[in-house]
């Protein structure tokens, strides 16, 4: 068995980490962590700290850092055998010290996408709260209007997606990464794409995957359907 290998994608909310780790998962055979994924998880077993995480995350805040990493440090540790891609965690520098005691990154990716792009992309957004299941009304529209593709049951929109919301929670992303992205800087394992369309940024990221992983043997590399 081959060494596993560890990834981070880093980005404002609505860059497209969600979208881009589905594709690495699909094209090079890496298991997709979304740390929001466990929160719901958590949060509909009515664990310890799902219960806690709620509070915060109906205000709209971020979870305390001993509460994600309580949940999470534990997820990645039973993980001996599969390559994985962390996404939504670390979202704090203490997130981050906190990873790094725990395991060895192999890769971090960090998007760039300008500010108004963000704001238009989320405010577009549509959730299939059950399985996580992301639409977006021009890029990725459901087959039927308001509806999931697979289960056909409705689609919502995050509150915190809402466009009063939105703004502020871009600006305390800025504060609250800065420093995150500067540590992977430093260690050397940053990679950084800067664009509006997923699209145009897919085709260097999957390059630098397959540099450093070979490609998943049951898939073909993911080919955008526009
Ligand atoms: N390390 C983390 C990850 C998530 N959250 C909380 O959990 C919510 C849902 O997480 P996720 O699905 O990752 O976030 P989104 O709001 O969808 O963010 P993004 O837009 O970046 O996907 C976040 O809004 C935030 O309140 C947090 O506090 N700390
Ligand atoms: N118009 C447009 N929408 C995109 C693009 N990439 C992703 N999206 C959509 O933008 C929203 C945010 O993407 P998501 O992957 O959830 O980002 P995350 O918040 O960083 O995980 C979703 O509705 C996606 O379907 C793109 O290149 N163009």
């Amino acid at each position: 068995m081959s060494r596993i290998f560890r990834a981070v994608i880093l980005g404002p909310p609505g860059s497209g980490k969600g979208t881009i780790s589905e594709r690495i998962a699909q094209s090079f055979g890496l298991q997709h962590l979304s740390s929001g994924d466990f929160l719901r998880e958590n949060i509909a077993a009515k664990t310890e700290a799902g219960v806690l995480a709620k509070t915060y995350i109906e205000k709209g805040l971020l979870v305390p850092d001993h509460v994600m990493t309580r949940l999470v440090l534990p997820r990645l540790e039973e993980i001996t055998r599969h390559s994985w891609l962390l996404d939504g965690f670390p979202r704090t520098l203490a997130q981050a010290h906190a990873l790094d005691i725990a395991c060895d990154l192999d890769l971090v990716i960090s998007l760039n996408v300008p500010f108004e792009t963000l704001k238009e992309r989320l405010s577009h957004r549509w959730i299939h709260p059950a399985s996580g299941r992301v639409y977006n009304k021009g890029f990725n529209p459901p087959r039927v209007k308001g509806v999931d593709d697979i289960t056909g049951e409705p689609l919502i929109q995050h509150e915190d997606d809402k466009p009063m919301a939105l703004v502020a929670r871009l600006r305390h992303y800025k504060d609250v990464a800065k420093p995150v992205i500067d540590l992977y800087k430093s260690k050397g394992i940053l990679h950084t794409f800067s664009d509006t369309e997923t699209d145009r940024i897919w085709p260097y990221i999957s390059t630098l995957f397959s540099t450093k992983i070979p490609m998943h043997q049951a898939d073909t590399h993911y080919a955008p359907s526009h």
